[in-house]
């Protein structure tokens, strides 16, 4: 049990974050790694809302990609990744749009409304929100050159409209946001989560990015959580890739850092959404936790 004195000193550690942050945009990618258990969805979700009562304007955007694969399986239809993206012929593309979209994105906001939140889902194509064209991945041939390669409705974005997530956000709501995207003929791209959270965090100008996922951060040596690089600089990225030290569903994850410090954002930081209350840790107190990027 903690003391009173420490309970206190705790919150007193808080203040400063507070009125740094009081006013700003955060921007929160909240991984399907990260979701595995009710437990921990309750925690993480008890921190998005505890950030909104203190003055700060968080927006979720989320994944769902073991959802996904989940539901694909029951289907009969095979999940491929090509670094790290969805391989989403038009099947499989009915199958995210319906699970992200749909369950998830719904599930998230049924979860903060329930803890006494105000929560508004949205996915890409309300309100125009997220303009995608398709993606041509560039992929590494036998003889190493990298090729542009099909790899279906996965999408780029082209534009973010984020009027209406600016608006909700001064109401009072929390947006939770799906990375589906829409084309020029409303057709729908599936986009990795992480890159639609960077992109909403440039249009937003957010203060800070922060990516939960399932490791403590980016580790050089996988094996072993000693390895942990706390903090990396943007022109060392390419090198880590390159090696491999960095690789599957990763390298969206710092690509998008990179891109979103590039594009105007104050901070980025992957860290740790399976550690219970990971969030408030990386935003309220001294102690930095998981893997900073910075310029
Ligand atoms: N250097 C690295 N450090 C930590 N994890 C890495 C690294 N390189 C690749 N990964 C992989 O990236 C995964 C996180 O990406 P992903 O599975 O897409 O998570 P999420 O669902 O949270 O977006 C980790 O679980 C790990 O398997
Ligand atoms: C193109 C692409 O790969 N899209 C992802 C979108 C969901 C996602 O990113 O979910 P996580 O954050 O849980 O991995 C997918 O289909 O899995």
């Amino acid at each position: 049990m903690l003391k009173a004195l420490e309970k206190a000193g705790i919150l007193v550690e808080a203040l400063p974050y507070i009125k740094k942050f009081s006013g700003k945009t955060v921007v929160i990618k909240y991984g399907g790694a990260a979701m595995v258990n009710d437990q921990l969805k309750e925690a993480v979700i008890m921190d998005v809302i505890l950030m909104k009562l203190v003055g700060i304007h968080p927006v979720v955007v989320h994944g769902g990609g073991p959802e996904i694969n989940g539901m694909l399986d029951r289907l009969g239809l095979k999940s491929h990744f090509i670094q790290g993206l969805r391989v989403t012929d038009e099947a499989t593309m009915e199958v995210v749009e319906m699970v992200l979209a749909g369950k998830v994105n719904k599930e998230i906001v049924a979860l903060i409304q329930r803890f006494g939140g105000k929560a508004v889902g949205l996915c890409g194509k309300d309100g125009g929100l997220i303009q995608a064209k398709k993606r041509f991945e560039l992929v590494k041939n036998e003889a190493g050159a990298r090729v542009p390669t099909d790899i279906g409705f996965v999408g780029d974005v082209v534009k973010i409209e984020p009027g209406l997530v600016r608006e909700l956000a001064d109401r009072g709501y929390i947006p939770v946001i799906a990375p589906i995207g829409v084309g020029e003929n409303g057709e729908s791209y599936n986009i990795n989560a992480d890159t639609a959270a960077g992109e909403l965090a440039q249009a937003l100008e957010a203060h800070k990015l922060v990516l939960l996922t399932d490791v403590e951060g980016i580790l050089r040596d996988r094996q072993d959580k000693a390895s942990l690089i706390s903090s990396l600089r943007i022109d060392d990225v390419p090198a880590l890739v390159e090696e491999g030290v960095i690789s599957g569903g990763m390298i969206p994850k710092v690509t998008c850092c990179v891109e979103a410090l590039q594009g105007g954002v104050g901070q980025t930081h992957i860290i740790d959404g399976r550690l219970p209350h990971s969030l408030l840790l990386e935003v309220f107190t001294d102690k930095g936790i998981g893997t900073m990027v910075l310029k």
